[in-house]
C-alpha cells in the first residue's frame, strides 16, 4: 500500500538529514506501532508520507502515487492527526459539513459510533473543548473518514485513564484488513496490545519493521528473579515483580512482546537487533 523509498530528508540545507536513504513498506491490515527516542523523526516521517513535506531524494509512493504531489484521489484516503492541532470554533456538524465531503468513504453512523466510544456526542462545540476532549472528537472524525492510510503522531497524549482504554478500544473495533494505521508513540503501555507490526527508528533509519509473532518467534521476554538468566540477558530491567529480561528465543517459547523492554533493547543494542533481524 504504502512505500517509502530511499527518503532523504533535512529541514535546513546544511544540517544533518533527520532521515538518511529511509526506506519502509507498510501493508494493509495492520496496525504499526512507530517508535523511536526523542528526535528520532517519526512526526518528520509521518508528515512526508502525508506529502506535507519534500525529501531532499526518495519518494514516498501510495498505491503507486507519489504523496507529495497532493492528488485528490491521494488526499482523499490518508488522514493524518498530528500531535497538536487546533480546530476552528465552530459546531461538530458544521465542521463536518466542511470536511466530510473531501473524503468519500466518510461515515457519518461511524462517526457517532467512535464519539460514543469515548463517551461524547456528536452535539459539541469545537471551540469549547478541552485538549483531550479535541482530541477524542478530531480521531472519531479522522476514523469516520475511513481512509486506507490513518496515520496518528502520538494520539493518547492528552487522554485521561477512561479515554486511553476507550482509545484500545477505538482501534481494535474498527481495524479491516483494507486499512493501515501507524500510531508514532512514546506511550508504549496505551498500545502495545493493539499492535500488529512494530517500527522502531534509529540514527535516520528503520532499525526494526517486524510483526509481533515474528518478534516473539526470536525474542523471549518474561520476568524472573534468578540471576543466572539475568546476567544471560540481552536486556534486563528491575520491576516491582522481578526483573524484566529478554533473551534470545531459542528454545520456541511463547511469551508476550514487553514493548518497553523491546525498545529498551534497541537503544542500547540497536546493531545486534538489526542483525539479528536481517540474518
Ligand atoms: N520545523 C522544524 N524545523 C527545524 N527542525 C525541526 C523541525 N521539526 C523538527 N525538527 C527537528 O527534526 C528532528 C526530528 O524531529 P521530529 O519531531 O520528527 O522527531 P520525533 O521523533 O517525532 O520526536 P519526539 O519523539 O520528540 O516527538 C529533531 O532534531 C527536531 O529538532
Amino acid at each position: 500500500m504504502l512505500k517509502v523509498e530511499n527518503i532523504t530528508f533535512s529541514y535546513r540545507r546544511k544540517s544533518r538529514p533527520v532521515l538518511d536513504d529511509f526506506s519502509l513498506d507498510v501493508e494493509a491490515g495492520g496496525v504499526y506501532g512507530l517508535l523511536g527516542r526523542n528526535g528520532a523523526g517519526k512526526s518528520t516521517l509521518l508528515y512526508l508520507i502525508a506529502g506535507l513535506l519534500t525529501p531532499k531524494s526518495g519518494s514516498v509512493l501510495f498505491r503507486g502515487l507519489n504523496t507529495r504531489l497532493r492528488l485528490p484521489s491521494v488526499l482523499s484516503d490518508i488522514f493524518i492527526v498530528p500531535e497538536e492541532f487546533t480546530l476552528p470554533r465552530i459546531s461538530l456538524g458544521d465542521y463536518v459539513k466542511a470536511n466530510a465531503r473531501f473524503y468519500p468513504n466518510y461515515s457519518d453512523e461511524d462517526l457517532r459510533r467512535h464519539l460514543d466510544i469515548f463517551g461524547m456526542s456528536a452535539d459539541l462545540n469545537l471551540g469549547a473543548l478541552s485538549m483531550g476532549q479535541k482530541k477524542k472528537a478530531f480521531m472519531s472524525f479522522a476514523l469516520a473518514c475511513n481512509t486506507s492510510l490513518l496515520l496518528m503522531d502520538e494520539p493518547t497524549n492528552g487522554l485521561d485513564i477512561p479515554g486511553k482504554s476507550a482509545f484500545r478500544r477505538f482501534i481494535a473495533g474498527n481495524m479491516t484488513d483494507e486499512r493501515a494505521i501507524i500510531i508514532s508513540t512514546h506511550q508504549v503501555r496505551d498500545v502495545d496490545r493493539l499492535l500488529d507490526r512494530v517500527i522502531i527508528m534509529n540514527d535516520s533509519q528503520v532499525l526494526l519493521n517486524r510483526r509481533i509473532d515474528e518478534i516473539t518467534a526470536r525474542l523471549k521476554f518474561f520476568n524472573t528473579d534468578s540471576r543466572e538468566i539475568i546476567e544471560s540477558a540481552l536486556y534486563a530491567q528491575p520491576s516491582f515483580e522481578g526483573t524484566n529480561v529478554v533473551l534470545v528465543n531459542d528454545d520456541d517459547s511463547e511469551t508476550e512482546l514487553n514493548l518497553e523492554s523491546l525498545f529498551e533493547l534497541s537503544l542500547l543494542k540497536g546493531a545486534l537487533l538489526k542483525d539479528m533481524f536481517n540474518r
